[in-house]
C-alpha cells in the first residue's frame, strides 16, 4: 500500500519502519526541513530517535500536499494539540483531490479546552464525503523499542464497521502484533488517561515514595480510569487490555515515557513549563489532566488520583494536603463505585 505518515516525530518515526518492514511504500510528511532532509539523506532522525538507522527507502517531504496525493492510507502522528489544524488543512487539501481517506491516529490525549476524544477532532474537521475509515493505533509501544523492531503489541480500534483487517496488514509483522477492537472509546480513553497515573507515579518516584505507594497508584487509577470509561460507554474489558493495564504498565514504570520523565523533572523542583522545554517532545498527560479532570466533572464520576495531580500541577496544592485527600477521602469498597456505573449500564 502507498503509506503517508503525518509527523515526522518519535512514533511516526518508529512506524515508518514497521510500515516499510511491511513493504508499503512510505512517505513521511514533516513541517522542519531539516528533520526531512536527515530522514532523506542520512536516513536518520536524531533529534527524535538517537541511534536508530531507518531503511534507505523510506522518504520524507515537507509537502502534506505530496503526502496527500501519495497516500492509499494515512497515519496521523502528531500531538493531540496539532491534530485540529492538520486536519483541517489536509481537509483543504483535499477540496482539490476529492480523495476517499483511509486514516489511522495514534494520539494519546484529549484536546485541552473542548475535552474531546482525537478521533472526534478528526471528524469535526474532515468533511464525512472524504472519510473512507477511521481507525486508533494504540497499546503499550514506546517508539524507541518499536523502531528497534523488540516485540510489541497494540490495538487497532476503528470508529466506523470498516474493513480492518487490510489496515492490520499494513502494521502487523513478526515483531508487531496488532489486535483488532470496535471499542475505539475505550481505547482512546485508556490511551489518553495512562499518562495521567504515569505523570504521578513520575513524581512520587522522585519524590522518594516507594513500591507500595506506586502499586497503588497504578491499581486504583486503572479503577478511575474504567470509571469513567464505562460511563462514557467503553467496554469495561477493554481496560484489562493492552490499551488499559498494558499501556498503563509501560508508561508508568518506564524512563522512555516523557510523561513518567515529567514528573520526576517536576518532583525535582522545575517548572511544568521548564519541564517540557527541557524534554523537547510532546508530554500529552498536562493538558490530559485537565481535560479528564472536566470530564469527571461533567459525567460526576469520581477520580482522585486525577483530582489531586489537577489540584497539584494547576492550583499549587501542597504534597501534604494531596496526600490527605487521598488517603482520608469518604471510605468506600475497592469496586463499589465501578459497581454503580456498571448496574447503571445495565439498566439503560
Ligand atoms: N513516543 C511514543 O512512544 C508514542 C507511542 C505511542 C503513541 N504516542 C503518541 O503519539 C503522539 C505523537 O507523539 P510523538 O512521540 O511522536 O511526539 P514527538 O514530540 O516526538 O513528535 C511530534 C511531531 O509532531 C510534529 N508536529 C507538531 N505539531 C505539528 C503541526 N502542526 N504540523 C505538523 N507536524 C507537527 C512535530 O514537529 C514532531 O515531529 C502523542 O499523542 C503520543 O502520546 C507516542
Ligand atoms: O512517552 P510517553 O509517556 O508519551 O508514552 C509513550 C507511549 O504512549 C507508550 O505506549
Amino acid at each position: 500500500m502507498k503509506v503517508s505518515i503525518i509527523g515526522t516525530g518519535s512514533f511516526g518515526t518508529s512506524l515508518s519502519v514497521v510500515i516499510d518492514d511491511n513493504n508499503n511504500d512510505t512517505l513521511m510528511y514533516g513541517r522542519n526541513q531539516e528533520v526531512v532532509d536527515e530522514i532523506n539523506n542520512e536516513h536518520t532522525n536524531s533529534q527524535y530517535l538517537k541511534e536508530v538507522v531507518l531503511p534507505s527507502n523510506i522518504r520524507a517531504t515537507t509537502s502534506l500536499e505530496d503526502a496527500l496525493v501519495h497516500a492509499e492510507l494515512i497515519v496521523l502522528a502528531v500531538p493531540v494539540n496539532a491534530m485540529r489544524p492538520v486536519c483541517r488543512e489536509i481537509n483543504r487539501l483535499n477540496q482539490t483531490h476529492k480523495k476517499k481517506l483511509i486514516l489511522v491516529h495514534i494520539a494519546k490525549g484529549l484536546e485541552l479546552n473542548t475535552n474531546m476524544f482525537v478521533s472526534d477532532v478528526i471528524v469535526e474537521e474532515i468533511d464525512a464525503a472524504y472519510i473512507d475509515s477511521l481507525s486508533v493505533l494504540s497499546g503499550p509501544s514506546h517508539a524507541e523499542e518499536v523502531a528497534l523492531r523488540q516485540p510489541s503489541t497494540v490495538v487497532l480500534a476503528s470508529k466506523y464497521p470498516t474493513d480492518l483487517r487490510k489496515i492490520q496488514d499494513v502494521f502487523m509483522n513478526r515483531y508487531f502484533r496488532v489486535y483488532t477492537s470496535d471499542d475505539i472509546i475505550g481505547v482512546e480513553i485508556g490511551g489518553a488517561l495512562k499518562n495521567i497515573i504515569a505523570l504521578s507515579i513520575g513524581l512520587l518516584h522522585g519524590l522518594g515514595f516507594g513500591d507500595n505507594t506506586k502499586a497503588a497508584t497504578i491499581t486504583r487509577g486503572l479503577q478511575e480510569i474504567t470509571r469513567l470509561g464505562t460511563k462514557i460507554g467503553a467496554d469495561p474489558l477493554t481496560f484489562l487490555g493492552l490499551t488499559g493495564i498494558g499501556d498503563l504498565i509501560v508508561t508508568a514504570t518506564s524512563m522512555h515515557s516523557r510523561n513518567y520523565r515529567c514528573g520526576i523533572m517536576l518532583s525535582s523542583g522545575m517548572s511544568l513549563e521548564e519541564a517540557q522545554a527541557e524534554m523537547g517532545m510532546v508530554v500529552e498527560g498536562v493538558n490530559t489532566t485537565k481535560a479528564a479532570y472536566a470530564l469527571s466533572q461533567k459525567y460526576n464520576v469520581e477520580m482522585p488520583i486525577t483530582n489531586v495531580l489537577y489540584h497539584y500541577l494547576f492550583h499549587g496544592i501542597s504534597q501534604e494536603e494531596a496526600f490527605t485527600k487521598l488517603m482520608m477521602r469518604d471510605k468506600t469498597g475497592e469496586t463499589e463505585e465501578l459497581r454503580e456505573i456498571l448496574n447503571e449500564q445495565v439498566e439503560r
